[in-house]
């Protein structure tokens, strides 16, 4: 198959590897020449790393099947992905673009803009649709396959397929909601967490999020180590599209300029690396997943998603030990 990737940024390089490895001929485009530059170094680091691990065969080969491109040239791909900054206008423009030139299908990456939006771009909205792939792309093993509302049953059948194509689960989501499906519950999470900062502290949090549910990393600190200020963006752009997800210590702390781990300090200091979790006395777990849970129900009950796809998505996508059903079935939130 014929993959352009638009933009070889931290996402867009990640994909165009993935698409390589697993045997496809793979254009990235960027409109700065550094990006490529990057991408195509960083592609080529990450594929020995993979040699000596032994999953990739032969890095040179691998690199060959991408060419690395400042020419939008995508007629004649199978797909095309875009994956460029999360504005609206940026995306719009390149979906225009590419869409006049290709017949394809055309998917986005976006994390938090609505599908069926984005659709308003393209010639053809029923060959559209969202593949939401997880940072980094090459290790993670979830991608959220979106439906917007004018997407067909054969483009929303052909990512499933695509993406499993890849040795990827693919996760459906047969609704566009705000977040799709992992974020929505992580977003309840972090949720929970915040309002918890008001009792206890963010160790105290940390330590049950991680001990309790299974989270790798606590969610305080995940919200640091992704940057205050990108959840803080994140957070206003979900309640401007009526999905609260309200955290008053997060403004607090952005509006300080604490950053988290980038700025060397948000909820947690970082200057001496990745702080360690040590705590005793935090809240019930159950306190924290509850939301989470509600969220994952009304996600099941509005038929976005099933519960076991629902299940195995929480697990790859957050890490989590045990899907948020089967957790909250032995913690007693669910029966
Ligand atoms: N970083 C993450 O953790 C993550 C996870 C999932 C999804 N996403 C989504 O993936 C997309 C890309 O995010 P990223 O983290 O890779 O961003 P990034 O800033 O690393 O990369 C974006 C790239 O797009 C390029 N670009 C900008 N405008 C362009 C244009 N008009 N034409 C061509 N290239 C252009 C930039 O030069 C840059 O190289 C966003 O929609 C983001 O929401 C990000």
């Amino acid at each position: 198959m014929k993959v352009f990737v638009v933009g070889a940024g931290v996402m867009g390089s990640g994909i165009g590897q993935v698409f390589a490895m697993a045997g496809n001929q793979v254009t990235l485009y960027d409109v700065r020449e550094d990006a490529l530059r990057k991408a195509r170094e960083g592609i080529a680091w990450s594929l020995n790393k993979l040699r000596e691990k032994g999953v990739v065969k032969d890095p040179e080969e691998t690199l060959g099947r991408i060419s690395f491109s400042n020419s939008l040239e995508c007629g004649g791909s199978d797909l095309v992905i875009e994956a460029v900054f999360e504005d609206l206008k940026v995306k719009g423009e390149v979906l225009r673009e590419v869409s006049a030139k290709t017949k394809g299908v055309i998917a986005t990456n976006t994390s938090s803009l609505p599908i069926t939006e984005l659709s308003t771009f393209v010639k053809r909205p029923e060959r559209f649709l969202g593949m939401h792939f997880f940072n980094p792309p090459v290790l993670m093993k979830l991608v959220e396959v979106i439906r917007g509302e004018k997407t067909s049953d054969e483009t929303f059948q052909f990512g499933l397929r695509v993406v499993s194509s890849l040795g990827k689960y693919p996760l459906p989501v047969r609704k566009d909601v705000f977040g799709f499906v992992v974020n929505r519950v992580l977003f309840r999470l972090f949720t929970a967490g915040c309002s918890l900062l008001a009792l206890y502290t963010p160790e105290q949090i940390d330590y049950v999020a991680m001990n309790r549910l299974g989270m790798p990393m606590g969610l305080i600190m995940l919200l640091d180590y992704t940057g205050l200020d990108v959840n803080y963006n994140i957070a206003k752009e979900a309640s401007r599209r009526g999905f609260e997800f309200q955290c008053p210590p997060l403004e607090e702390r952005v509006k300080q300029g604490k950053l988290g781990a980038k700025s060397g300090e948000g909820f947690y200091n970082w200057s001496r690396g990745r702080p360690d979790i040590r705590a005793e006395g935090g809240p019930d777990p159950s306190i924290l997943l509850e939301p989470a849970v509600k969220e994952a129900l009304w996600l099941v009950r509005e038929g976005v998603v099933e519960e076991e796809e629902l299940e195995r998505g929480v697990e790859l996508g957050l890490g989590m030990k045990k899907g948020i059903f089967k957790l909250a079935r032995e913690l007693g939130v669910l029966s």
